[in-house]
């Protein structure tokens, strides 16, 4: 339950699923989206590097944002293969994923790497979304709260903002697996975030809105949209499917 005037956030995670036959996706996520809705959330689709700029082009007019994957930290350079903050702007991206536990899984990205992306996410005007969360074996163990702590203290950069920052929540074992935390789970871990951006950021840190991610459904939503302090979902798989991703926006229908 988004509050402190905090707007809920509907993001989709394409990761490495979609080719330009999936700009009809796009389209029928843009034309399903009453203006009521897109009066109280916002929207945002993040499409593999390759379809960005198809998909501003297909939201064009319309208040859905788009945006990347992932960044390389610098602005350009002898990168191969790597794409920067710059070009996703230069595109009309809006937002970028910084430290995806996919990203830190099998591209070996660590807390500071994150923390420099989310620095160029900002340089170039993006708004990062830096994602934390714990494996099911640390949560065994009793620290999933220390270790997302961890990852947004290193991760987060000094003075963010709204405006340039915010935060998700996806426990790395629910994600694409149908399992989620409880209720009170999720609330346990987004009250601790919450009230280390309260220290960092003061008033700025009440106003980052911190999503919750890991097997979103339409049928889950709005019990999870309803946990206190989670103000929006970044959605994976769901997000493919133009009426699961609606069915999630509409968990936030009046
Ligand atoms: O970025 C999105 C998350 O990894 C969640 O994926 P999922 O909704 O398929 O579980």
């Amino acid at each position: 339950m988004a509050s402190e005037g905090r707007r809920p956030l509907v993001a989709g995670n394409w990761k490495m699923n979609g080719l330009r036959s999936s700009i009809a996706t796009v389209e029928a996520i843009r034309d399903g989206l009453s203006p009521q809705l897109l009066a109280d959330i916002d929207v945002l689709i993040c499409p593999p590097a390759t379809l960005v700029s198809a998909c501003v082009e297909a939201v064009k007019g319309s208040p859905i944002a788009i945006g990347g994957q992932n960044l390389h930290a610098r602005p350009n350079g002898a990168f191969t293969g790597s794409i920067s903050a710059e070009m996703f702007a230069d595109l009309g991206a809006s937002y970028v994923i910084v430290g995806h536990s996919e990203r830190r899984a099998y591209h070996y990205e660590t807390d500071d790497g994150v923390h420099a992306k989310a620095l160029g996410a900002r340089r170039a005007g993006l708004r990062g979304i830096i994602c934390v969360g714990e494996t099911m074996e640390e949560r065994q163990q009793g620290r999933a709260l220390d270790i997302v702590r961890a990852q947004l203290a290193i991760g987060i950069p000094k003075g963010a903002t709204a405006e340039d920052t915010v935060i998700a929540y996806e426990p790395v074992w629910a994600i694409g697996s149908g399992r989620t935390p409880t209720p009170k789970e999720i609330a346990e871990v987004h009250a601790s975030l919450r009230e280390m951006l309260d220290k960092m950021a003061g008033t700025e840190g009440a106003k980052i809105r911190i999503l919750y991610g890991g097997s979103v459904k339409p049928g889950n939503a709005r019990e999870l949209m309803a946990v206190e302090n989670v103000d929006g979902a970044l959605v994976g798989g769901a997000s493919l499917v133009a009426e699961d991703f609606l069915g999630i926006c509409r968990a936030y229908a009046k």
